[in-house]
């Protein structure tokens, strides 16, 4: 039996990295997933890898995550795929990493839409559907909300922000006797695609030296907590944020 039996995921950002890697757990743990990403491309390749194991149990929804529209039409496409939506994990995200004297007002802008809007126009289309019989929302987050990288000032303050609407979203939800269930995890630094853009090999070593258990987190690790969130083992969790971080946000 999985751990997600009967139960229908929206991933965004499921073409790639930490989103990929969490629409395989979560297929595998027995729940029906749609991936949904503006990679289209990508999206639809990794769509047809997964189906060759999981048959129709997968299924991929182009989605622009800034695009209200395109979110009503990918509830609308989960529903009428797989008849209900108890899960969706908000992974899709870009970072751009510059200080605030590189950086530049469209930087904030685009940041802020991508990885703030983006959860926001999502979390409002699941709930209409969710608020009838409960659910879990994940949000991806990043050590970057918990503390401020300067050197990732649109990044962080996007992050941040993410976190406390998590928080916000999570109380309303709970008051309102929905059952739905919203948080955060915070991971540190994971070898995707994304963490490739912003580092090269030498500097993803180095990087190591900045986490006290000495050692990258992995795809797994964050996947193991979307799960854990996803599934009713976390029932009576809603409105925290989980560090996946190997110790880098409890101090110095
Ligand atoms: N890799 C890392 O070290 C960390 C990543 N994160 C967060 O994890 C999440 C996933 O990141 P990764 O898997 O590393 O990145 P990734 O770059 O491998 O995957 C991001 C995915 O989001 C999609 N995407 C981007 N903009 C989109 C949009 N407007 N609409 C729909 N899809 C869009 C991309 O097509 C891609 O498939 C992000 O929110 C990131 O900020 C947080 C902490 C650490
Ligand atoms: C820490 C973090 O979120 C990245 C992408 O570096």
């Amino acid at each position: 039996m999985g751990r997600l039996d009967s139960k229908v995921a929206i991933i965004t950002g499921g073409a790639s990295g930490l989103g990929k890697h969490a629409v395989s757990m979560m297929l595998a743990e027995g729940a029906k997933v749609v991936i949904a990403d503006l990679n289209d491309d990508l999206g639809r390749k990794v769509c047809d890898e997964l189906s060759r194991q999981f048959q129709d149990k997968v299924h991929f929804v182009k989605l622009d995550v800034t695009d209200e529209r395109m979110w009503q039409q990918t509830i609308d496409e989960t529903i009428s795929k797989f008849d209900q939506i108890d899960i969706l994990v908000n992974s899709a995200g870009i970072s751009i990493s510059k200080n605030i004297e590189a950086m530049s007002l469209e930087d904030l802008r685009k940041s802020l839409a991508i990885n703030v809007e983006g959860p926001y126009l999502g979390m409002k289309a699941v709930i209409e559907v969710m608020k009838s019989h409960g659910g879990s929302i994940i949000n991806i987050g990043s050590m970057a909300g918990v503390v401020g990288l300067s050197q990732a000032m649109p990044y962080s303050t996007s992050k941040g922000a993410l976190r406390l609407m998590t928080k916000s979203v999570a109380v309303y939800c709970a008051k309102q006797g929905y059952n739905i269930r919203v948080n955060t995890v915070n991971p540190a630094y994971i070898r995707t695609p994304m963490l490739e853009g912003v580092y090269n090999d030498e500097q993803i070593e180095g990087l190591k030296t900045l986490i006290p258990l000495g050692k990258l987190g992995t795809m797994a690790d964050v996947s193991q907590a979307i799960v854990y969130l996803s599934s009713d083992e976390s029932s009576f969790i809603t409105g925290v944020d989980i560090n996946i971080d190997g110790g880098v946000n409890a101090g110095k």
